[in-house]
Parts: structure tokens; C-alpha cells; sequence
């Protein structure tokens, strides 16, 4: 096996060939032997090997590849109407389409972005594809031809926009506790941690290994390190779809680019990977294979990024000068925006509205006349080459190799726990009240005569109260003194 390090360059390498940057469009179909996408199903894994399977890189094998294609998705909400009334049984039921026929396919080796205005509905698009909307949603969405099963939750890797992290646990540590629950039952100890370190070295954590992931009350690592550990915990199941909301949001540009580009070598890897995205820089933007345009719910545009300024320019848009950033652009004629309107918007902001409406609806209508017979053509083309069932998906003894025991469970869980809460419960300050209280209490029944009890106890129930507001005073005073010393930066006593 060659260096970790030389892997990863090599890894790098070929994110680099791969982008956009050559103007090559990636379709690594799960047949294709291409060099870095090594799809297999895990019936092909020798049982002997698999410690060694462990070793190799994660970002470059995708097991069991997924084709995702969905068509005319659409989606509607119910809210309540209350109109002034505040009983809700007088209230009337308004439907509102936050989608509206969104289509488009996604293969093996694909990175899609979705691109679209604050509340255009990337998220909810987002977390349709992923299985994980409730209610109703009209269409089809399938994998490898199949609908959402348990099976493909499973090969599913969802990061969500806000990071759910434990604050006082490390990097290692909030990467080995996932590991071991996450991690098949037939890997030991020792091999899910090898994995975590493999994780650790190509999501580029290294560095902040050993740091605390940080709250809203102390500073620990950066967001974009943050980011990484949230992948980085998708990651270690190795899952074959990989989803994630806004993953650059509030992120400079090299950051975020180094986050598209570890997205890039997972999907070089033969994962299918969609990506909700804000405000791309022009470098980011074109490291993506596929971009979805949606304005207000409908979609604009969905295909290669390659193929999209031709088209806007077919149906008479083009960019208002020559080095214009393509997601700038898209993002404008999401909002309506063309070159004539935007003189008016800089006059007057809602000068021009009704224009934006109708540029938005022809924009829509001329998807639906250009776009859509085009993309389902594709997606019948991708329905016959997809993988069957059959031949790579998991079958029945690979499904099981996912449960860990209760007992396991029970004791990661604990460990995580205790760790997560020492620095609460073994602070300086807690100890000394824990310690001052039991002092004030003793001493107060030391000697004590049976006939002044009931004092007593009012006496220590005043000393009680009197102790949480100091304990919530001093919190407040050390934290604010250590924001001030550090400058935002180290760690809170509490
Ligand atoms: N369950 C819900 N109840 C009410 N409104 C909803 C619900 N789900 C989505 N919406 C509305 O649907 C629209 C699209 O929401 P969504 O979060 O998908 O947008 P977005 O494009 O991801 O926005 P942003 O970029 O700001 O995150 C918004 O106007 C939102 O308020």
C-alpha cells in the first residue's frame, strides 16, 4: 500500500482532473473501470480481507453506487389561515407548492449543486431526495430504480445546514463514538478507530484532532473544520448518496473550496453526491458536474454546467459582461433579474417587480417547452443502464451487519455521556459549591438539637437559593471575563 499522504495527493489529482476546470463532464457509470472508482458490492469482499478493506482509502471506494432520478417533483404544505381569529378550528387551510415538477438525474460519480434564492426550496428539495420529508410529495423519486427503503437509508449520508455536534467532545473523539455505533459489529475496536484516523488524515483534520468542537458559550474549532467533522461522520459508513445542505455556508473561499473539493474526490470515488449551495465563487461553481436552478419552487434549469450559459443564451439571456460569474448570473435570472431590470433595481429596488414575474415565468415556461423533454429523455436512458438490485445491492446479510448490540450501544453511549458532562460536573466552580454546601449543611446539624429541626431545614433551603444565584452570577462573570482576555478564543470553565 502505497504512503496515506501520496494516496491523497493522488486523490487530490484527480479531483483536479476531474473538475470543471478541463471542462470534462465525470459520468463514472458503476461498469466503467475507470482508475479511482473501484465499485463492489461487499459479496465480493473475501471475509479475510476485509481488515485490509478497512485500510484502504474511504473516498475512494463507494460499495454499492446509486443512481438517483427524480421526476416531477412536487410539494405542498397546508398552513393555517387564521385571518384574526384565534380559535384553530376557524381557521381556514391554505396550500402552498414549495416545489413544482422538479426533475433531474444524478449517477455514480456526479456532484450536483442546487442553486436558487433564499426560500426557492433547495432544502426541501434537498431533504425529499434524502427520504426524510414528511406529507405530501407527488412524482417519483427512485434509487437504482427502487423507492426509498431502510436499505438505502442506510447508504444514505445526510449533513445537515446546522452541525449537530457535541461541544466538549474532540474531533478524535466525536469521530471514534460515531465509529464505534455506526460501524458494522464485524469490525473490531481497533479497526474502527484505524478507520477514524484514515478519516481524520483525508478530511484534513489533523491539526485539530485533539480540540473541542466549541459552542455558542466557548470557541473551539473553526466552522469550517466544523463542517468537515459533520461529513466526516457521514463518511465513516461509507454511504453511496451523499446529501448536504449549504456545507459553505458562512465559510471564506478557500475553505469552502477546500469542502467542495473533498466533495469532489468522494464523488470521484463513484458517490452520487447533491449539495444545496449559496452564492458560489466562480472556481467553486465550476467544480460541480450537474446545477439545479430553481426560482420560487420551479425549476429553471437542471443539467450539465457546462451546457447552461448556452442555453440561457439560446432562449436570449446573457450575462451583463464577459467575466461574469455563471452562479451570479443564475442566481439574478432566479430572482428575475435581467440585464434591462437590473438598471431599474439600481434606481429603485422593487421599481421593477412585474418585469421580474414575467421574466420568472417565461423563464419557467421555457424550461418546461427546452428542458424537461430533454431530461426525460435522460433519465430513460439512465433507467436502463442503472444497477439492478439484484446485482449490487446489499442483500440480506449485509443488511444485518450493521447492528451493534444493546450492550455496546449502551456502554458508548455512557462513555459519550460522562465525557460530554465532566466539564460540567467537574468544574472548579461546581465542585467548590458542591463542597461549601456540604460544609454549610453538615455544620448546620452538627450538634444540632432535635428541637430547632424545622429552622434547620428553612436555613439550608435559604443557603440553597442563595447558591444558584451565585453558581448563575459567577457563570456569567467568568465567561464574559474570559471573551474579553481571549478575544473569543479558549475554553469556559463551566
Ligand atoms: N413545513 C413548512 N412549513 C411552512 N413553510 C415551509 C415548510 N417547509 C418549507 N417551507 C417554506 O418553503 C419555502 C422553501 O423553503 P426551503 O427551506 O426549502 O428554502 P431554501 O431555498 O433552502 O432557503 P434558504 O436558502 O434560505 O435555506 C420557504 O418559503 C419556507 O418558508
Amino acid at each position: 500500500m502505497m504512503p496515506l499522504e501520496l494516496e491523497i495527493s493522488g486523490g487530490a489529482a484527480n479531483a483536479l482532473v476531474c473538475n470543471g476546470t478541463n471542462n470534462i463532464s465525470v459520468h463514472v457509470e458503476p461498469s466503467a473501470s475507470t482508475s479511482n472508482v473501484s465499485p463492489c458490492s461487499d459479496d465480493q469482499i473475501p471475509e479475510q480481507n476485509h481488515a485490509t478493506t478497512v485500510r484502504f482509502s474511504v473516498l475512494r471506494e463507494s460499495l454499492r453506487p446509486i443512481t438517483l432520478k427524480f421526476e416531477e417533483v412536487s410539494y405542498t404544505i397546508e398552513s393555517q389561515n387564521n385571518g384574526g381569529n384565534c380559535f384553530p378550528s376557524l381557521q381556514s387551510k391554505v396550500k402552498r407548492n414549495i416545489l413544482n415538477g422538479v426533475s433531474g438525474v444524478v449517477r455514480p460519480g456526479e456532484l450536483l449543486s442546487m442553486l436558487g434564492p433564499s426560500g426557492s426550496g433547495k432544502t426541501t428539495l434537498l431533504t425529499a431526495l434524502a427520504g426524510r420529508l414528511p406529507g405530501n410529495i407527488s412524482g417519483s423519486i427512485t434509487y437504482n430504480g427502487l423507492p426509498f427503503s431502510s436499505s438505502i437509508k442506510r447508504k444514505t449520508g445526510f449533513v445537515t445546514q446546522d452541525d449537530i455536534l457535541y461541544p466538549h467532545l474532540t474531533v478524535l473523539e466525536t469521530l471514534k463514538y460515531a465509529a464505534l455505533l455506526r460501524l458494522p459489529n464485524k469490525l473490531t475496536r481497533k479497526e474502527k478507530i484505524e478507520h477514524v484516523e484514515l478519516i481524520i488524515m483525508e478530511l484534513r483534520l489533523t491539526t485539530c484532532r485533539n480540540s473541542m468542537i466549541g459552542g455558542t458559550l466557548f470557541r473551539g474549532i473553526s466552522g469550517g473544520e466544523r463542517k468537515r467533522v459533520s461529513i466526516g461522520q457521514e463518511m465513516l459508513v461509507n454511504p453511496s448518496l451523499l446529501l448536504l445542505d449549504e456545507p459553505t455556508s458562512g465559510l471564506d473561499s478557500t475553505a469552502a473550496r477546500r469542502i467542495v473539493a473533498t466533495l469532489r474526490r468522494l464523488a470521484c470515488g463513484g458517490r452520487t453526491v447533491i449539495t444545496t449551495i449559496h452564492q458560489p465563487s466562480c472556481s467553486l461553481y465550476m467544480m460541480f458536474d450537474k446545477v439545479i436552478v430553481l426560482s420560487e419552487g420551479y425549476p429553471i434549469y437542471s443539467g450539465s454546467i457546462h451546457k447552461v450559459m448556452d442555453y440561457f443564451s439560446s432562449i436570449g439571456y446573457k450575462p451583463w459582461f464577459d467575466f461574469m460569474n455563471p452562479a451570479d448570473f443564475l442566481l439574478d435570472l432566479a430572482n428575475g433579474v435581467t440585464l434591462e431590470t437590473r438598471q431599474d433595481d439600481q434606481m429603485e429596488f422593487h421599481g421593477s417587480h412585474d418585469e421580474h414575474n414575467s421574466t420568472k415565468q417565461f423563464l419557467i415556461s421555457s424550461y418546461k417547452k427546452n428542458l424537461l423533454p430533454i431530461l426525460k429523455e435522460e433519465i430513460q436512458r439512465a433507467s436502463q443502464d442503472e444497477i439492478r438490485p439484484g446485482k449490487s445491492l446489499s442483500s440480506r446479510s449485509s443488511e444485518s451487519q450493521w447492528t451493534n448490540s444493546w450492550w455496546l450501544q449502551f456502554n458508548v453511549l455512557l462513555s459519550r455521556g460522562l465525557k460530554e458532562r465532566k466539564h460540567e460536573s467537574f468544574a472548579r466552580l461546581r465542585i467548590f459549591q458542591v463542597l461549601s454546601v456540604s460544609i454549610i449543611s453538615g455544620l448546620l446539624w452538627w450538634h444540632s438539637d432535635a428541637n430547632y429541626i424545622q429552622d434547620q431545614v428553612n436555613l439550608l433551603y435559604l443557603k440553597l437559593a442563595y447558591f444558584s444565584y451565585l453558581r448563575g452570577t459567577a457563570i456569567f462573570y467568568f465567561n464574559f471575563l474570559l471573551k474579553k482576555k481571549k478575544k473569543g478564543g479558549g475554553r469556559s470553565y463551566i
